[in-house]
């Protein structure tokens, strides 16, 4: 009978989390045993087991009691023969899912610290911000409104001011989770007829963090309980942090008198980042890595490239390097920028900005005065010479073209031309400052 009831909850899930979630962190999952409200599973790995724990936990306990199952908690063990190949603890056990149960949030990421939070332009005022919160003290705006595109540091810095928080007054009672598992935690208490213990239990909190909070929009009695919280926080001059990949008034189906008090405190955004804020990630991460993989040297330039080249945001720009350096330990390579190119062509074409050849030729020509025809023709005069060179060292750079590719687009070159083209702009990038002056004004206009 449960595993007919897993068996559907594998399905809802499956249409809940999308096929590549499902196939991730769902299918590994071998149900074992249901008892006294304690579904087991074996899982491969104890970080499967962690991460579906933390992730989707409550969504597991929602559809299988939604199905009739009386799950309260959830279990994963690695089997015995599978442990020894694991050095985690041998089980891991699902923070206490009933919102009656435990004042417990969702559990916070210890590399997420203030210490490894790079500031630069687009987000030193959400830093500062976050930076004035985590220091305790009166509260002085509530609730702090972070908002940002994905992937730009709002949950590193809600976690962050958790860090600090705890360890400035470890008496503290602060409670992070995601608007999805507020939700969560709110339909178990109303389905179990438990809502005092929520409410007592949200609003013995002193700081609330809630991430995501666009989830709701569009979930009534969710908001109506948010709202309920939220107000008798603020009442008693506890803390609240929301993070949103919007701003206030501009999240979907939110009942405005949600988004009035969501703009009553500090409203700040994290911009998208720019080439110095990820060149700044990228430097700081290769730190990491250097202790990790002492062995692995990085070119010099790969870098630049990877922070011209992939703007989309912070997690995809942290995967790259993080494939970069498996893959270069892998084949015990340095990492050069043609390795990088290899091992992460799909990254760089997808995140391609579109800058295309010819939009480089045109602004190079545009910049140094000279006719497109002249810059593209067969004349070596160093008038010509010398822009040509740099167009073709900005394609290489920020396009996904060859060599052969570029030098066909410069009026049929060799690709052997174009490579020393790219080698001689990058030694004058380094001794010549009006080179190194006006490839960085090209390349900005051409991101533009
Ligand atoms: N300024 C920064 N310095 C260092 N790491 C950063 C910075 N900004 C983002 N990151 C890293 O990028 C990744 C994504 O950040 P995070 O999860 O905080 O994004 P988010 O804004 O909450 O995204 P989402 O909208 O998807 O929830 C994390 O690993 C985080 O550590």
């Amino acid at each position: 009978m449960t595993h007919d009831t897993w068996a559907k909850v594998q399905s809802t899930l499956k249409g809940a989390l999308g096929a590549n979630n499902f196939s991730s962190w769902i299918e590994p999952l071998a149900f074992s045993d249901l008892s006294a409200g304690v579904m087991t599973f074996h899982v491969p790995t104890n970080f499967i087991g962690n991460y579906v724990s933390q992730n989707f936990g409550d969504q597991i306990i929602y559809h299988m009691n939604q199905k009739g199952a009386a799950v309260r908690r959830l279990e994963f063990a690695v089997p015995a023969n599978k442990a020894s190949a694991v050095s985690a603890p041998k089980t891991a056990t699902a923070p206490k899912p009933t919102a009656t149960a435990d004042i417990s949030g969702a559990p916070l990421d210890q590399r997420f610290t203030f210490d490894t939070f790079v500031v630069g332009k687009p987000n030193e005022l959400a830093h500062a911000a976050a930076r004035r919160v985590a220091d305790g003290g009166p509260v002085t705006f509530n609730p702090l409104f972070l908002y940002g595109g994905v992937g730009l540091g709002k949950t590193h810095l809600m976690h962050a001011i958790a860090h600090e928080l705890k360890q400035r007054s470890p008496e503290l009672n602060v409670l992070y989770l995601s608007a999805e598992q507020f939700m969560y935690r709110f339909i178990t208490a109303l389905r179990e007829r438990k809502m005092m213990d929520f409410k007592q239990l949200f609003r013995s909190v002193d700081v609330l963090m809630v991430d995501d909070v666009q989830f709701i929009g569009g979930k009534d009695s969710t908001q109506e309980e948010f709202f309920h919280t939220f107000n008798a926080l603020v009442d008693g001059q506890k803390q609240i942090i929301i993070s949103a990949d919007r701003a206030p008034g501009e999240i979907k189906d939110l009942e405005e008198r949600i988004k009035s008090r969501l703009q009553c405190g500090l409203v700040v955004d994290l911009h998208p980042t720019d080439y110095e804020l990820r060149l700044g990630i990228l430097q700081s991460k290769v730190e990491v890595y250097a202790a990790q993989y002492p062995d692995l040297e990085i070119a010099n330039g790969v870098l630049e490239f990877l922070a011209h080249r992939i703007s989309t945001n912070v997690r995809v720009l942290e995967g790259a390097l993080t494939r970069l350096f498996a893959f270069a330990s892998l084949v015990g390579r340095e990492i050069t920028l043609e390795l990088t190119q290899d091992c992460l062509s799909d990254v760089l074409k997808a995140s391609d900005r579109k800058v295309t050849v010819e939009e480089i030729q045109r602004k190079v020509s545009e910049h140094y005065n000279i006719r497109l025809s002249d810059m593209i023709g067969p004349k070596r005069v160093r008038n010509y010479a010398r822009p040509r060179q740099v167009a073709m060292y900005l394609a290489k750079r920020m396009t996904s073209r060859s060599l052969p590719e570029i030098g066909r687009r410069f009026g049929g070159r060799d690709h052997t031309t174009v490579m020393h083209g790219v080698k001689r702009i990058e030694e004058l990038k380094i001794t010549d400052s009006q080179i190194a002056d006006d490839l960085e004004l090209l390349r900005r206009a051409l991101e533009e």
